[in-house]
């Protein structure tokens, strides 16, 4: 997950696909499968709002191996305990997902990201606890999840400049739409629509997106 580490697109950003919020566990295995195999990915996280945690381990215990199996990091949304419980490579947390500090501290050694929305100062308080990445959004119109804050690049510009931690973009982004959050230093770009909902398959989402960043 580090973008400077594991090469990648231009300007090192890279892909970072976030499930679903529901899914049909047999069918999205081959969908993953079909997308890890189209092009370069960081990353998976695993966002499946008011599942049970026992539906939450099925799901790791289907996708994860398919992740590995691709070099491809898996990351579970909102709970760093069940995160660390099933052994996945990290967590991402919300502001309100519990307690940052003791998060870092259980999952030492695995990514924690947090959400930033559009605030420098959330950000900072991030970047102090030890996240791995900060993520600011949303850049744009997304039907995906109803969302309060909305991000401009140049808080991309900003963070990139100052900061080594890398920075997520995400938000209504596509292939159409992402050149200018590359250009301002997004380390990685998060999508959940451009890629499941492409028209052409997840597979054609994923080529869509590797060919966006490396024109931008
Ligand atoms: C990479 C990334 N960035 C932001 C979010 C949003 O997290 P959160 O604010 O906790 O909202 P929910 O995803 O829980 O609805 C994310 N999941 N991933
Ligand atoms: C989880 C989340 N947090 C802010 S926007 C968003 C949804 C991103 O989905 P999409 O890429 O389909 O807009
Ligand atoms: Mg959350």
């Amino acid at each position: 997950m580090n973008a400077a580490s594991q090469g990648g697109s231009s300007a090192g950003c890279r892909l970072y696909l976030i499930t679903p919020p529901r899914l049909d566990l047999v069918r999205f295995r081959d969908d993953l499968a079909a997308a890890l195999d189209a092009g370069d990915v960081a990353c998976l996280q695993l966002r499946l709002k008011d599942a049970a945690p026992d539906d939450v381990k099925r799901a790791t215990e289907a996708l994860m191996p398919v992740c590995h199996a691709h070099d491809v990091a898996f990351i579970l949304n909102d709970d760093a305990k069940l995160a660390h419980a099933l052994g996945c490579d990290g967590a991402h947390l919300g502001q309100t997902d519990g307690d940052h500090a003791g998060a870092r501290k259980l999952l030492e050694g695995k990514i924690l990201g947090i959400t930033c929305h559009a605030s420098r100062h959330l950000a900072m308080e991030a970047g102090e606890l030890g996240a791995d990445y900060v993520a600011f959004g949303a850049f744009f119109p997304t039907d995906t999840k109803e969302v309060l804050h909305h991000a401009t690049p140049d808080i991309l510009e900003w963070w990139s400049e100052m900061m080594e931690i890398p920075c997520v973009a995400i938000g209504g982004i596509t292939a159409q739409n992402c050149a200018p959050l590359v250009r301002s230093g997004a380390d990685f770009l998060a999508v959940v629509g451009a890629v499941w909902n492409h028209p052409d398959g997840p597979a054609a989402g994923v080529k869509a997106m590797n060919a966006a960043i490396a024109a931008a």
